[in-house]
Order: structure tokens, then sequence, then C-alpha cells
């Protein structure tokens, strides 16, 4: 049967990357995206405002919602601190196989724990799971209409400290506006708009980072 997009995608990383270099898997799946077949990897201008918000933030907790095939995991993994792992979330296991092997590929899997299953079902047990009190840093880059849920599940667990930094993808486009007007109206947190453009496209995108206020 005719191979996945992911699978391709994997593929390529394979034929263009350097094993154990996270550059040039980054730059392998740009190249695909922008040459061969358009895939909703957050890309390499949101790519890059995300790496600044990391460097800023330092993290020693990091937690990525929706892994799809791993494109913002290795540019995460890359920038942390010796020791420090990141848990990513994934509940389709053919896009968590593709991202489980590209993240392999770019020698960043003992950075890396990749669950397989919800965010809704994971989110309540993350604490006894992983022995994780609050999170430095999260990504969300999964269904739209799941970020507002989330975060707000995300505060009744106690996962979120003063300072804690929430950075959405798409928020433009597709879009997420229920969670925009919330973390913009709540007085918890300090809300931040990074225009930018929809991946490998001129549309117009965005990143949001929202600090928690405690
Ligand atoms: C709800 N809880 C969840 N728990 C765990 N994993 C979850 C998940 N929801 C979704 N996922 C996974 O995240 C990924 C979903 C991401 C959804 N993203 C988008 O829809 C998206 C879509 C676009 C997009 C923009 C314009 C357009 F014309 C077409 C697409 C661009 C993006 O950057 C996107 O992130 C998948 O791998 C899915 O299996
Ligand atoms: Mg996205």
């Amino acid at each position: 049967t005719r191979s996945t997009r992911p699978q391709r995608m994997l593929k390529a990383v394979q034929k263009n990357a350097t094993k154990g270099n996270p550059q040039s898997v980054i730059s392998a799946i740009d190249y695909f995206c922008k040459n061969s077949e358009w895939a909703m990897n957050v890309g390499d201008e949101k790519g890059s405002i995300l790496d600044s918000v990391v460097t800023e933030v330092n993290p020693s907790t990091v937690l990525e919602l929706g892994t799809y095939c791993g494109y913002s995991t290795v540019r995460i993994a890359r920038l942390l601190s010796p020791g420090t792992k990141l848990i990513t979330l994934e509940f389709n296991p053919a896009y968590a196989a593709v991202a489980r092997q590209i993240i392999a590929y770019a020698g960043l899997q003992d950075k890396v724990t990749l669950v397989e299953g919800s965010s809704g079902e994971w989110i309540p047990q993350i604490k006894e799971r992983f022995g994780i009190t609050t999170f430095d840093f999260i990504f969300l880059d999964h269904w739209k209409d799941q970020y507002l849920p989330d975060i707000k599940l995300f505060e009744e667990c106690g996962l979120l400290r003063k300072g804690s930094v929430l950075l959405a993808d798409n928020v433009i486009c597709p879009g997420a506006p229920d969670y925009l007007e919330y973390v913009r109206n709540s007085p918890r947190y300090e809300s931040r708009y990074y225009p930018a453009h929809l991946e490998y496209t001129k549309l117009e995108d965005g990143l949001e980072k929202s600090v928690f206020l405690g």
C-alpha cells in the first residue's frame, strides 16, 4: 500500500540528514516540506521563535502536546541543558512510530520521553508517573480546540507555577480563538503574540506566549 506522508518525511530525513546531527534533521524536514510535500511542522520561521523562547526560559521541565513527526520535539530537545528531558504526548500510533525514529536519528532519544496517549488522559497522571511537580515550559501544537481545555487541566492539576511559560502554535491559522481570548483576558496570565507565517507559506500565523502569574 502507498506510504504515508510521515513515512515519506522519515525517508527524506534518513536520506538527507546526518545521523546524530539535529540541525541536519531539522533542515532535511524543512527542505522536504518546501520542495516535496507540505506538512504541519512548526517550520523554520516559527521554529526560530520557539528556539529563542526555549533558550530564554532554559527549562528543567518541558511538555509538548502533539508530537506529530517530532520536528518541534527535535528543535526543543537539541537546546535543553544536559540531563534535562522533555515529555511529548502523541495519541496517533503511526505518527508516534515515525516521531520515535526521527528523534532517534537526531540522536536525541535520551532527552525525550514520547508518551503514546491523549493529553486529557495523561495530564492528570504526569505528577505521579513522572515525578514532576510543575512545568517550566509547555509547547501546545495539538488539536486547536483542545488548547483551552488542556490549559484549564494544567491549572486544575497544579502543573503550573509562577513563571511557567506556555507557547501555543497556530493561534491565527488554523486558529485557537477561545484559547487566545482566555489567556489574553485572564488576570492569571501575561500574554504576548509573536507574528509570523504559517509554516512554508506566506499566510499569516503566529505563536502566543503566555506566562502564568500564579
Ligand atoms: C487532544 N489531545 C491530544 N493528545 C495527544 N496527541 C494529540 C492530541 N490532539 C492531537 N494530537 C496529535 O497532535 C497532532 C495534531 C496537530 C494538529 N495540528 C494542526 O491541525 C495544524 C494544522 C495546520 C494547518 C494550517 C492551515 C491549513 F490549511 C492546514 C493545516 C498547521 C499547523 O501548524 C497545525 O499544528 C497529531 O499528531 C495528532 O495525532
Ligand atoms: Mg502547528
